[in-house]
């Protein structure tokens, strides 16, 4: 590996920001990237590897800053302990004592899952008694044991619904702060405001590579004039910022030495010459979607085929948010003995995970994020380099158990002067419908004045008020409408996907359109991939409808189920056996909160006029026509003309209906719509008159 790959040279990162304002404690510390621990490894009781935790040492520090200070913003190296042990030290302090609850949120689900089955098992106690989670669709909690609850950030909004001061809690813990999720930073925004009324309520703030001091410049109440002092019943309102020094082992780092043309290929060889060369060790593999896992699943299916000499004894794992609950616990397991389990994932296994086995690290350098441009109306998905706050959450999965090795597939000047330092906040990316609604069903009225840690655009706001407004969402006096409106903001998936599941039940179709949902819901259905896509293509041919993607989901679904769910009949018809499971999953769950929130459930047969109405109710905004003459099957979005074409993937891809909509855009070297169905354009006008109507008059003709 040498003549390709480059010890890193990255000098230690001071991390901790003094406060020239006083009232902050600073405890110094910096930590190099690949500094060790001088703990060794090997099996240790649970107390034992506690307290071998850099953060061990600081657990007075922190639970004396919480009982002090409203808000503790605590900065602490990949590994270092925060997320499992800080909520166990407030457990023992007495923070979950009458009745009151910790909660500990996590940008994603994996983590929330796996982070509280961790501390269920250290502190020796059944995950869902005292320590239990909740995420979308699942809870598992119990009202009168548990005391510590892990849960996504979304779920601690959709409480709020319920409970606007949150006051079964006595701390709230945001862990991976860094990641700024859209709910990440609204729940930011509204523990601020909650802290304003109940100033008792502990924030702790963690990640590892935070602004700190933005953070804490956020959370600083404005002091008002002839206030002598802000703090309240004794308590600092000045947030206190904590650094904790110290990871757990070495992380050796090594750069590419030269730019790699194609990351999914690099991956597959820098994994098989780790399998080669390396001592044991698992292997964590970072690529961008579903799409790039299936190709490196694939090339390593034919490697091991061909060429069993360097592959032999590799087990492949794919990991990603559309794969059903039991295919991502596949990951958690440790590898037959004399294996090497190679997990393959999106950077849904970029925070706070611990894969035990994990040594070796291949990190692609890019992830799919999102990009609005609120002017075209348009969010694309992009494959966009990652920031280094990343690449370190990336490399800091390797090294937890003990010392590990990263192998970046970029240079070294490509992380130094090309990678942001951190991410842009995706409230900053994203179209904003979603984040507007969970606002208006809090109450919060006031949205373009609402405190934001960054605020978004004007103009994504208005947009997205404009498009909830032609949803039929939010009035006049833009509050919610009744039912829709409160429906919508019941349906925990975009607002457009809820409307249309709304529609359908007014239509007579809501079986069919819930299936449709739950396809959304995965990246895709088709197994695709290098070397096999004139096969794919052909099986899909088989259940290709001329009304487009949609019906053809309701194809598939209905051969799924007609085949008693087989995986053999997946794999003959190169339909993905994974995602149709999550697609039944997904289904089952929207079909109990259709039923929770009075839709009528019900199936059309095979009239399939109607499928394609409950879908227009959703996405009219997405309409595009194909321009006149154009010889590579161009459209322009009716909204913004935007320059867009048919997916490769779509079953009408080369088919160039003149009307047609779509569910989303993907940017690779032109914008492609995903999703695509066939439309009678005078449904736009019946979908959403005012929308098309005052917008472009002549729109339609
Ligand atoms: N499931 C697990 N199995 C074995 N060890 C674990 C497990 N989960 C955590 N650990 C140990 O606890 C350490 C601390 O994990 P924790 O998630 O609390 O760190 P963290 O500071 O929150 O890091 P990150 O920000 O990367 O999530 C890990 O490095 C590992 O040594």
């Amino acid at each position: 590996m040498a003549q390709f790959w480059k010890p890193g040279t990255e000098k230690p990162e001071a991390q901790v920001v003094d406060d020239e304002e006083g009232g902050v404690l600073f405890i110094p510390g910096a930590s190099s990237f690949s500094s060790s621990s001088s703990s060794g490894y090997g099996y240790a009781s649970i107390d034992k590897q506690r307290q071998r935790l850099p953060v061990y040492k600081y657990r007075n520090a922190i639970l004396y800053l919480v009982e002090t200070h409203s808000t503790t913003i605590i900065v602490g190296e990949t590994g270092s302990g925060k997320t499992t042990q800080i909520p166990q030290y407030l457990i023992e302090a007495g923070w979950a004592s009458g009745g009151r609850l910790i909660a500990c949120t996590q940008p994603r689900r994996l983590a929330v899952q796996a982070v509280s089955s961790r501390v269920a098992q250290e502190m020796g106690v059944k995950l869902g008694d005292q320590v239990g989670y909740t995420i979308r669709f699942e809870d598992v909690t119990n009202q009168d044991e548990t005391v510590l609850k892990f849960v996504t950030d979304g779920v601690l909004l959709r409480e709020m619904m319920n409970d606007p001061l949150l006051t079964k809690y006595s701390v709230v813990m945001v862990d991976e702060a860094h990641e700024r999720s859209i709910s990440t930073d609204i729940l930011l925004g509204l523990l601020k405001k909650i802290q304003k009324r109940r100033p008792e309520l502990r924030l702790i703030i963690a990640s590892a590579t935070i602004e700190a001091k933005s953070m804490a410049d956020f959370f600083r109440p404005r002091k008002k004039r002839r206030e002598p002092e802000n703090d309240v019943n004794g308590l600092k309102v000045e947030p206190a910022i904590l650094s904790v020094e110290g990871r757990g082992f070495n992380v050796q780092i090594n750069f590419a030495e030269e730019p790699v043309q194609d990351y999914v290929q690099a991956a597959v060889s820098t994994v098989l010459l780790i399998h080669e060369r390396e001592s044991t060790g698992d292997v964590l593999v970072f690529l961008t979607g579903q799409d790039d896992i299936d190709a490196a699943v694939h090339l390593f299916n034919e490697e091991i085929q061909n060429n069993r000499k360097h592959s032999s004894g590799l087990v492949v794992l794919p990991l990603y948010s559309g794969l059903p609950r039991a295919d991502q616990e596949l990951v958690f397991s440790p590898a037959p003995r004399g294996k090497r389990k190679v997990v393959i994932s999106t950077n849904i296994a970029e925070t706070s995970l611990t894969l035990e086995g994990i040594v070796y690290v291949v990190d692609s350098g890019f992830s799919k994020q999102r990009f609005y441009n609120p002017i075209s109306d348009i969010e694309n998905l992009v494959v966009a380099p990652i920031s280094r706050a990343s690449a370190r959450q990336r490399a800091g999965r390797a090294g937890r158990v003990r010392p590990g090795k990263c192998y970046r597939l970029y240079t070294e000047e490509f992380f130094l002067n090309h990678m942001s330092n951190e991410g842009i906040p995706e409230i900053q990316r994203s179209n904003l419908v979603s984040c507007v609604i969970q606002l208006k069903a809090l109450g919060i009225d006031n949205i373009l004045g609402f405190d934001w840690p960054a605020s978004p655009s004007p103009e994504a706001m208005i947009r997205a008020l404009e498009v909830l407004y032609s949803l039929g969402i939010l009035d006049d006096d833009a509050k919610l409408t009744s039912p829709t409106g409160f429906q919508v903001a019941e349906i925990p998936l975009d607002p457009m996907i809820s409307k249309m599941i709304i529609a359908s039940s007014q239509l007579g179709c809501s079986e069919e359109i819930i299936t449709i949902a739950a396809a959304l819901s995965v990246q895709s259905i088709w197994i695709s991939g290098r070397g096999i896509q004139k096969e794919s293509d052909e099986a899909k041919l088989r259940f290709a409808a001329a009304e487009g993607d949609h019906v053809t989901f309701l194809n598939v679904y209905k051969g799924f189920h007609q085949s008693r769910k087989s995986s053999q009949w997946c794999h003959k018809n190169f339909v993905n056996y994974h995602a149709m499971k999550k697609v039944l999953e997904v289904r089952e769950q929207l079909r109990r909160i259709a039923q929770r929130i009075g839709l009528v459930l019900k199936s059309c047969e095979s009239d399939m006029q109607v499928v394609k109405k409950a879908v227009i109710a959703g996405f009219f905004a997405n309409a595009c026509r194909l321009e006149p003459y154009s010889p590579d099957g161009m459209y322009k979005t009716l909204r913004g003309s935007e320059e867009v074409y048919i997916h490769p993937s779509s079953v009408l891809f080369r088919v160039n209906p003149k009307w047609v909509i779509f569910n989303s855009l993907v940017s690779t070297d032109r914008k492609y719509m995903r999703n695509v169905m066939t439309i009678d354009p005078s449904w736009l006008l019946e979908a959403a008159p005012h929308f098309y109507k005052l917008q472009q008059p002549n729109l339609l003709h």
